[in-house]
Formats: C-alpha cells, structure tokens, sequence
C-alpha cells in the first residue's frame, strides 16, 4: 500500500468523528434476537477482528464499519487481530432494531501470535497478525536494560524485531542521559530502531507516526512507562485513562481485559490490552533466551563444550567475547540473570512479572 500524507488536525477529527458514529450505528446485543439459518446468511466477505470476548467477536468489514458476530463451532480459537471470513445474516423483513449482525465461518492462516502461558491450556494466544513492537520504556520508572531485554527475547520470539522507544526523555539529567544513549547504540548496533520521546513536551512521538501506517502494532512495557499517554496522542480520540486501560470499542462494554483494535488517523492499527502490554515478562525457556540474545548465536557453535552454559566454562566463545569487548557486560549479566529467575520460576510454576 502506498504512503499516505500527513492528515491535518481537522481531517484527523473527521475521520474519527465518522468512525465513532459508525461504531455507535452497529452498537448491538449480546445475543442474535432470532435463530439463524443458512438461508438468512448473505455471501462470505473478509473482516477483521477488533474485539473479542465470550462466544462473540467484533468484526470490522471492508469498509470500515464494525459487526458483531457469533462464531461457527467449527471456528476455534478466534483472537483481536485475526482475519476472517464472514457472513452477513439477513433479517428481510424481521426487525432487529436495524442493527448488523454476522457469523464467522473461517479464520485464514496468522502470520504472527502473541502467545501467554495459561495454567490450563498450556499456551493462550492473545493477539495475531502483529507486525510491529514497541517496546516502551522511560527514564521514571528507572530505565531497565533487562526489562528491555525481556521484551527483546519475547519479540524475537514471534519473529519481530522490536523497536524501542524511551519516553518522558525530558527527566534524563546528562548522566542519565549519557548511559541510555549509550545502551540505545548497543541495542542499534544489533539492528532494533530506537527512539526517544518525550509525551508531556510532545517531542519525538511525531518521529512514531510513519512507522505505524499500514501496519498491526502493539506497545509494550513495563506500567507507568506511558503507554497509554502515548496512545492518546497517536490516536485523539482514543481517551484511554492514563494509568489505566479502559474499554472503548464502540460495540459496548466488555471485560477490562479483552483486547481491542484501535486505528491511526493515518491508517494503521494498533492492539492494545493488560494482556498485550504485559507480554513478554511472562515464562521463557533457556532456548527463547539464547535465541533473543542475537549477537550470541553466531558465537556458540565455537564454544568448547556443546552443553557450554556460557558462563565460567572452559573455552566458552560468548564470554570471550565478553572479555574481548565485543559483547557489552551488560547483555551477558542480564542473560545470566534472566535465565537464572526463569529456573526459580519453572520449580515453582508462576509467572514472572
Ligand atoms: N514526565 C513525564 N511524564 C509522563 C510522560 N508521559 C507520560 N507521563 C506520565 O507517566 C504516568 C504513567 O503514564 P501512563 O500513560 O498511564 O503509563 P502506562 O504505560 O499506560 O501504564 P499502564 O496503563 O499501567 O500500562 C502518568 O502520570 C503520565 O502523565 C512524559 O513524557 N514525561
Ligand atoms: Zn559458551
């Protein structure tokens, strides 16, 4: 899809005015007023989940307006982001308050998931399709280099490469800012964009829009860092409670913790809940570790010992380049560290937080 220019502030209150009362239009009940049958089904035609919850998802059609639809038994597991196929139920001549109803019939393949672990089921997917993270962090609460490192791992793990982005940067006194500068070109030098903001003095978050056109994103990070703020200045409108994550699809209150799809003015999508944001400090294994330890990887096939722990073992690759200056002592302490507090974890089956 092409670039789209920048909107003026009246064209982005348009667009949103449009869409708030196209959302408010297909407001529904929670449950179809009548049987459905085959025959009341119109043509299959793709949609988007933007919300999902109970035995029901919020579909958004192809012109844009929002559907709620019950889902097929033969449907599975259905998650915000996913893309489906859909049909319409045709109330000819019956009333239903004018209000659209559908059924979902397939899901098509996911190019991404977010996965959390669930107690019951093993792995819950929470999102898909996701094309982009932002792992968002910031000078107050103290900036983490192995939070940040957690967020890297979960990202690679769903084969992203994370961008990061340090906000409230206007806090950072010159000591301050000399370390996250320094951390930032590390993390650069590995290939991950990073940017730094500041939401209150409005600096920077204008550098975010273009890479959030035409694409499915999520921030992520640990609470506080500003997130919500963050959101409520991409997308006017949005009126999330900062310090708080509120439902506003349009299509009526659900659980707090139900994921939603919010759009940019300028096109692209983000998808936003507790379950979201929260990725990424939930349980790994010793191999999604390693593996979002990029700069390690070409290293360990020289290491001496093929169960090398990389730590004071003979002939160790990784730790040599450690000593050698090449990798910085920070990654190697944060990926003992996080290995380490994942093994306390699996013994006693929480999740890291
Ligand atoms: N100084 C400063 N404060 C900021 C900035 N951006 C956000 N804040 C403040 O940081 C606090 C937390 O912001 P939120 O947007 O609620 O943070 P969050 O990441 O959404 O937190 P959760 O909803 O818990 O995930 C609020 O008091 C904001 O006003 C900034 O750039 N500078
Ligand atoms: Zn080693």
């Amino acid at each position: 899809m092409a670039k789209r220019k920048k909107l003026s502030k009246g064209q982005i209150r348009r667009i949103q005015q449009n869409r708030q009362r196209k959302l408010a239009r297909a407001e529904q009940d929670e449950t179809p007023t009548v049987a459905i049958d085959d025959a009341q089904l119109g043509s299959e035609q793709h949609g988007l989940v933007i919300s999902r919850y109970g035995q029901h998802a919020d579909i958004e059609d192809e012109q844009g307006n929002a559907v709620r639809c019950d889902l097929r038994r033969t449907v599975g597991s259905l998650v915000c982001g996913d893309k489906v196929l859909w049909r319409e139920v045709r109330y000819d001549g019956q009333s239903n308050d004018g209000k659209r109803r559908g059924v979902v019939e397939a899901v098509q393949e996911r190019h991404s998931q977010l996965t959390r672990p669930d107690y019951y089921d093993g792995v819950k997917v929470v999102a898909s399709n996701i094309d982009q993270v932002f792992v968002v962090s910031s000078v107050l609460p103290d900036f983490s280099d192995q939070i940040l490192d957690r967020y890297i791992i979960a990202t690679e793990d769903m084969g992203l490469t994370p961008t990061l982005v340090v906000n409230k940067i206007e806090l950072a006194d010159d000591a301050v800012r000399q370390h996250i500068d320094q951390r930032l070109a590390y993390y650069q030098s590995l290939g991950y964009p990073t940017l730094t903001i500041s939401c209150k003095q409005q600096m920077g978050t204008d550098d975010l829009l273009p890479k959030l056109n035409d694409n499915i994103s999520i921030f992520v990070g640990q609470s506080g860092v500003g997130k919500s703020s963050l959101i409520n200045q991409l997308i006017p409108g949005a009126n999330i409670d900062v310090g708080d994550v509120s439902e506003n699809s349009g299509l009526g209150q659900h659980t707090t913790t139900a994921s939603r799809m919010l759009t940019f003015p300028a096109g692209g999508r983000l998808i936003d809940s507790p379950g979201v944001r929260e990725f990424g400090l939930w349980h790994l294994t010793p191999e999604q570790i390693l593996n979002g330890y990029i700069e390690f990887l070409p290293l360990i096939s020289q290491c001496k010992f093929r169960d090398c722990k990389h730590q004071n073992d003979p002939g160790c690759a990784v730790r040599a380049a450690v000593e050698a200056g090449d990798i910085p002592q920070f990654r190697f302490d944060n990926y003992h560290k996080i290995m380490q507090s994942m093994e306390e974890n699996r013994s006693n089956r929480t999740f890291v937080r």
